[in-house]
């Protein structure tokens, strides 16, 4: 469990600092509703209900890149899932926002402008290294305690991550609480029957990772996607077909060939490869063809098959765990959802402990109509989601461990 303290022991008539991870995707310039959102409104809701003076810092893309923009949008989104106004100032620690600070009512809240607009945040660099720049000396004073909720940034060291918890009282948020615990569980918690992995997505590095780090936690590893095809690869079958102006799979592929060729080699029997894959018919319909079928790599696969996902799905009934780290294909597609539907489906109708994590898979949930409740967790976590079930350390929740500890 994890040693930090939450917003349960915040002190009352607190005058807090909250770090959200509001991340979004941006249409024309504006960012989109998502979960982040709704999950992140519990926590500041909670804090100003109690009466706490509730002033937010949060980040959207990076800078040089088309999605980095200010955070005006962000503020009027997250007033709606909150319930409450949220003020937005459009300065992050200058004399604008620590006016706006210095101004705040209790229980009102305020959102302080893009931290990656500061050229002290970015950079990574040590805690305390962090704690010495000028964005954390001048907005700390004016504060009696940091709540960081942004779980899904935490494997970043970035200056409103692991600064503040240096000079500040720090607290886990609500959404740091339940997603280090549903992140970590595939290390931390004992189950009685199989835990099955579902692995997919475009990012293959990055799964082929977890498949070698989580080696004796997980009975049995359900492929599909681009890392699904990079194994059927590995056993022999000439699939992985880059579709023009994609480089999904040659490159990946370099990469990982001889990690992927040991786990298949030491782990073969938990592994299960799709037996028959999906693809786009001459008609544009959806098209099948049996894996050992294919002889010649000419064409993109861009899902599992339906035998695949028959094969899947009594794997699924029989877990007590299963966990979800990217798509069986490209779900976006009508077409090509049947591999990701049916397997969130059959996870959804089973009792068992259930974690989907990645952004964009866990959109498919709500995409075809699932029900969240029906999964034990919808991590809203990507890169920190990727760490937690590696068991690599996350740096904005060591320094609040180690906040908690000094006070102890
Ligand atoms: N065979 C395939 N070819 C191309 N794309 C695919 C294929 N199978 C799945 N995908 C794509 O993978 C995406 C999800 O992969 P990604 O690795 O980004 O996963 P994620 O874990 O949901 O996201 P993130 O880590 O970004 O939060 C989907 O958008 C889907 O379209
Ligand atoms: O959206 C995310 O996954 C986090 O906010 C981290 O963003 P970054 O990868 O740009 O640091």
């Amino acid at each position: 469990m994890p040693t930090f303290d939450t917003i349960d022991d915040l002190p009352a008539d607190s005058r807090v600092l909250v770090r959200l991870d509001l991340n979004s995707p941006i249409e024309n310039g504006e960012p989109q509703d998502n979960r982040r959102f709704e999950r992140h409104a519990e926590t500041v809701r909670e804090l100003a209900d109690a009466g706490h003076r509730v002033a937010l810092l949060a980040h959207q893309g990076r800078p040089g890149r088309d999605d980095f923009t200010s955070l005006a949008g962000h503020a009027e989104i997250l007033a709606g899932h909150v319930g409450r106004d949220v003020a937005f100032v459009a300065d992050t620690y200058g004399d604008e926002a620590l006016a706006a600070v210095d101004a705040l009512g209790a229980g009102e809240v305020l959102l302080l402008e893009n931290t990656r607009m500061c050229d002290d945040e970015l950079p990574e660099e040590s805690p305390e290294a962090k704690a010495e720049t000028e964005f954390v000396r001048a907005l700390a004073p004016r504060f009696d305690a940091y709540v960081n909720d942004a779980y899904s940034a935490a494997h970043r060291k970035h200056a409103s991550l692991v600064g503040f918890p240096i000079v500040l009282p720090a607290y886990a948020g609500r959404v740091m609480e339940t997603e280090y615990e549903a992140n970590t569980a595939i290390a931390t918690r004992e189950f009685d029957g199989p835990v099955t992995m579902v692995v997919g997505g475009t990012k293959a590095t990055d799964v082929i990772g977890v498949m070698d780090a989580l080696d004796d936690r997980v009975d049995r590893f359900l492929l599909g996607g681009v890392a699904g095809e990079l194994f059927l690869r590995a056993a022999g079958h000439p699939v992985g077909h880059d579709l023009e102006g994609m480089d999904l799979f040659d490159e990946q592929w370099a990469a990982n060939r001889e990690l992927i060729e040991s786990v298949l080699d030491e782990r073969g029997d938990a592994i299960r490869l799709a037996t028959d894959l999906a693809y786009e018919g001459e008609d544009g319909a959806r098209a099948e063809v049996a894996v050992d079928a294919i002889d010649e790599k000419e064409t993109g696969y861009l899902d599992v098959g339906s035998a695949t996902v028959a094969d899947y799905e009594p794997a699924i009934r029989e877990s007590d765990a299963v966990f979800v780290k990217g798509a069986l294909g490209v779900f976006e597609d009508e077409r090509f959802a049947d591999g990701t539907v049916g397997v969130l489906e059959a996870i959804a109708e089973t009792d068992c402990f259930s974690v989907v994590g990645g952004g964009d898979t866990s959109r498919a949930i709500e995409m075809y109509g699932l029900d969240e409740d029906d999964f034990s967790h919808v991590s809203i976590a990507g890169g920190a989601y990727i760490r937690a079930l590696t068991g690599e350390p996350l740096p904005a929740v060591e320094v609040l461990t180690a906040a908690a500890e000094r006070r102890r």
